[in-house]
């Protein structure tokens, strides 16, 4: 099946002689959410930007929809719908007028019943006659995601999605991304959430230096890389570790209340064989949990390990 985009040997390097990009190659699937993690300055907006038509290439190849984003670019162009990190809307025309007027912008005929599904899939439809001046933030973002969703891409980039929204927000989006993803749509974000990767996206790509240094599903992400950890806390402080328990891999918290295993989530830690030589050290807990690495751990872990 051809890629809904296929990204080969791109560099970027500006006209500063700063090289943001180097040699990415990346295929996203048709119908997936991938998610673009990085820290600030990694370059997920200008790999978004130059996919998009926005920023050229210093070198190789974009294909969207297997259409080159240099020599066809109003077909691959035409693909895809931008939902900008900023806020940029004319304030004083009304939701209608601002939907129509982006489907206008791809020179695609009317069709008031796709604008008025993409309304309703926002919750907008109530709201079409107001000025968007007088909307919420949150409204406003929707209309945003209206207004690239009017020439009826099947590829959706979404740069920052929830950048400053507040929780209930949040979530809201995160419904709506999948109802589109439900609908066929090839969703694509950056994020500095990484809660919002691990809640919705397929795959993950990090990126980092302009590097990306990996992508993969999310789900064997956490599974190959993450953590799993068993807790004991104590009911009297402990001033040292006990060597039998040190040679059973547990270690002491500073405080000397807590006794932690940590494990590779693919092993199956000696439970009651541990258990066994806390009470055989004459150590008495109030408690026991265990707790796996998020998405976050693992992130943190991999940009240190590359720092
Ligand atoms: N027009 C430009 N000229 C020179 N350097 C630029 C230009 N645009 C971006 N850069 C640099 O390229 C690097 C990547 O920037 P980019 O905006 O792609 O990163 P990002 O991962 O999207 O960051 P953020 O998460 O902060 O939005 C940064 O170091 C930035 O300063």
């Amino acid at each position: 099946m051809v890629a809904a985009i296929s990204v080969r040997e791109l560099d970027k390097t500006y006209a500063s002689g700063f090289t943001a990009l180097k040699s990415i190659q990346l295929e996203i699937r048709h119908g997936e959410i991938f998610a673009l993690l990085g820290p600030n300055g990694a370059g997920k907006t200008t790999l978004i930007s130059i996919i998009c038509g926005l920023v050229k290439p210093s070198g190789g190849q974009v294909l969207v929809d297997s259409h080159d984003i240099i020599t066809q670019y109003r077909q691959a162009r035409a693909a895809i719908g931008l939902v900008p990190q900023e806020i940029t809307l004319d304030s004083f025309a009304t939701v209608w007028q601002a939907v129509s007027y982006s489907r206008g912008l791809f020179g695609q005929p009317a069709n008031p019943a796709y604008l008025e599904k993409v309304l309703r899939n926002l919750s907008l439809w109530d709201k079409r006659d107001k000025k968007i001046v007088t909307l919420s933030g949150g409204m406003k973002r929707r209309v945003l995601i209206a207004k690239a969703l009017a020439h009826e891409p099947r590829i959706l980039f979404l740069d920052e999605p929830t950048a400053g929204v507040d929780v209930a927000l949040r979530k809201d989006m995160w419904e709506l991304v999948r109802r589109l993803r439900n609908d066929g749509v090839t969703i694509i974000l950056t994020t500095h959430y990484i809660e919002e990767a691990e809640e919705m996206a397929d795959r993950i790509g990090v990126i980092r230096h302009g590097e990306l240094l990996l992508v993969e599903e999310k789900q064997t992400l956490m599974h190959r890389l993450g953590k799993k950890q068993l807790r004991l806390q104590l009911a009297e402080p402990l001033a040292q570790l006990p060597p039998a328990l040190a040679s059973h891999g547990l270690q002491l918290s500073e405080d000397g209340l807590t006794l932690t295993h940590t494990y590779d989530k693919r092993e199956a830690p000696d439970v009651p064989g541990l258990l066994q030589a806390v009470h055989e050290a004459g150590l008495r807990y109030q408690d026991i949990h265990t707790q796996q690495s998020s998405l976050e751990d693992i992130f943190v872990h991999l940009i240190q390990e590359t720092a």
